[in-house]
């Protein structure tokens, strides 16, 4: 009888759905006729299925502040109610985890890590190491590939099928068909209707696009609005927008091109799965090598050693092989010699004079992934224009790098006719608190003030239809480089003062290159007194929002250090700071 093994992913944006299905296919290949394997959702998954397998394998991904994605929910809290030992009792086979995570997030991997946790407590037997995969550096597909790397021998030792090693081979997942059809749709239909979400985004109008004044600094800011006309969609002030951007006309012929596809990219095909694991496609079909370059794939992903080495063994000649596999070698090497350079499939094989039309589009498919959604706060008050989003957006420029929607906002920028742009909505827990008459503490650096200006708007709205309501006052640490150049909507913030009034709106501007070097974190510390007296007598809620590696930690430290003149100690600092998180007091918007 071949083992049976379940492969089940808890996945918010599909990440770990896709490498569920990869892990699938590395075991059907490796293992051959003597094991078979199951891809599920974790949410048909039931506690009590897992007794009809040999051997579960979790992916589980992290959302919101270190929690289970929603279609993770149930399973988690069932797993919660479960007595000590339990498994133990009822002989359950053992389980391998990967986890999906963000270092850039505060609590990296709390979802896996609670999921652990709880699944030993319950003593169900882990089977090799407890994967982690870090996405906020980069590294995800390396670190899946190493922990897979190890995990398979003891798969097969526990299992006792025989392992052949396939390294070799390639399997395609997809095979693709020309029709001989005319027309193809588009890629996304305007007419489809109401509910709008992350699988079904809606096709919004741009309703303004302009740069920001001011910014002659390194990075350019454009501010957008964006229409909601009649989607039903509606947002809250201090939720995120989903975008899913385009690649750019160049970038889609240079990659059609180096895989001998651009003669044939407006050739409707049909695409194929050709084994059980990838049943799910990620764009419509029928569709064009072009819709699909230009719409759906990740074209301009990180490469990864995986990808690479497979090149170098399945797809090329003796001597770039060798090439390949050296540079594969070593994560340390990767790094330095790809992965810095920002190279993508496209760049580095062109690199090589070599005809790169043999490698399947099917393995393109498989490798880049689906091009994924790019979120923004938004940076309007849903009070003052239920209908219409604003987003401030940073564009990504470093030497010949240029972020994929930060190329895409340009184009849109510079068209006449503002092409529309497949969105959807999130809710987000940034919001405003209920009781307004608290004081609010808000920080934040450069683009990170984009929900700070919906939360002012929002509070300016709220003060002019309700006169005689007492408001909490609100306070802005906002970090830039230089006042008289970086300020993101100069012209607004005056109205604002003059609508709440000096009891109402405090803006304080920490300089980082204008003679000396202040931060945010050192107004914060010039401020101890006023900020210790914010947060311990008067209950005020912090919020936090800029680029999480860098300016939120600086802040939570700083914080703590302030608390600690009040507290005490640092210890009994840190703790209160994390008692307000637990009570929601504390927020981050972080990316
Ligand atoms: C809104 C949001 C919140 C996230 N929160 C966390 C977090 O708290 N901790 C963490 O380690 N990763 C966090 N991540 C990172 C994701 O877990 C990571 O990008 C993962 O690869 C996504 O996998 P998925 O596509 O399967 O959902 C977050 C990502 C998003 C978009």
């Amino acid at each position: 009888m071949p083992k049976r093994i379940l492969v089940c992913y808890s996945s918010q944006t599909n990440t770990a759905e896709r490498l569920a299905e990869d892990f699938a296919r590395e075991l059907n290949a490796c293992f051959k006729r003597g094991g078979t394997c199951e891809v599920r959702n974790i949410r048909d998954v039931r506690v009590d299925d897992l007794k009809n397998w040999d051997l579960v394998c979790f992916f589980i991904s992290s959302y919101g502040d270190g929690e289970q994605c929603d279609d993770g929910l149930d399973f988690f809290a069932s797993v919660k109610a479960l007595e000590d030992m339990y498994f133990e009792k009822l002989g359950y086979p053992p389980f391998t985890l990967f986890g999906l995570g963000s270092s850039l997030y505060d609590l990296y991997q709390g979802a896996s890590v609670d999921f652990y946790k709880e699944l030993t407590r319950c003593s169900l037997h882990s089977l090799g190491k407890f994967g982690k995969g870090d996405d906020g550096i980069g590294t995800l597909i390396d670190d899946y590939d190493e922990w897979m790397f190890d995990l398979l021998p003891l798969i097969s030792d526990f299992l006792e099928i025989p392992f052949s090693d396939t390294s070799e081979e390639y399997h395609a997942a997809f095979s693709t068909i020309d029709l001989p059809l005319k027309t193809c749709p588009g890629p996304y239909r305007d007419s489809v209707k109401p509910p709008f979400h992350v699988d079904k985004p809606y096709l919004a109008q741009i309703h303004e696009i302009r740069e920001l004044s001011g910014e002659t600094g390194a990075k350019m800011v454009i501010h957008a609005g964006i229409d909601l006309d009649d989607s039903k969609l509606h947002y809250t002030t201090g939720d995120h927008i989903g975008i899913y951007p385009a690649n750019s006309d160049q970038d889609v012929e240079l990659f059609l091109n180096t895989f001998g596809l651009y003669e044939r990219r407006n050739q409707i095909i049909k695409v194929i799965p050709t084994d059980r694991m990838s049943t799910k496609l990620f764009f419509p079909n029928p569709t064009t090598y072009w819709q699909l370059s230009k719409y759906f794939l990740e074209i301009n992903s990180c490469l990864n050693r995986k990808m690479v080495r497979t090149i170098g063994k399945a797809f090329t000649g003796p001597i770039n092989r060798v090439k390949l596999l050296e540079l594969t070698k070593d994560r340390g090497t990767f790094m330095k010699k790809v992965t810095s350079n920002h190279d993508t499939i496209t760049t580095f094989l062109r690199g090589f004079d070599t005809d790169w039309s043999c490698v399947p589009f099917s393995f393109l498919l498989e490798s880049l992934g689906p091009l994924r959604p790019r979120y923004y706060s938004i940076s309007s008050s849903s009070l003052k224009q239920p209908t219409v989003v604003d987003i401030t957006v940073s564009l990504v420029i470093e030497g010949n790098f240029q972020g994929v929607f930060s190329r895409n906002v340009m184009e849109v920028y510079q068209a006449d006719n503002h092409p529309k742009l497949p969105i959807f909505l999130e809710q987000t827990k940034f919001r405003l608190p209920y009781d307004t008459r608290k004081p609010i503490l808000m920080v934040c650096a450069g683009v990170g003030v984009a929900p700070f200006r919906g939360f002012v708007q929002e509070r300016c709205e709220q003060r002019q239809r309700k006169p005689s309501a007492s408001f909490g006052k609100m306070y802005l640490y906002y970090g830039l480089r230089h006042l008289k150049k970086d300020l993101l909507y100069r012209d607004e913030w005056k109205e604002y003062e003059d609508i709440l009034g000096p009891e109402g709106l405090e803006l304080k501007f920490a300089e980082s290159r204008n003679g000396g070097k202040k931060y945010v974190q050192d107004l914060l510390k010039e401020d101890t007194q006023l900020i210790g007296d914010l947060i311990i007598k008067q209950g005020c809620y912090i919020y936090v929002c800029g680029a999480s590696n860098t300016m939120n930690k600086g802040v939570s430290k700083e914080l703590i250090d302030i608390l600690k003149t009040f507290k005490g100690d640092i210890k009994q600092a840190d703790r209160y700071l994390r008692y307000q998180k637990v009570v929601g007091k504390y927020k981050e918007d972080v990316w």
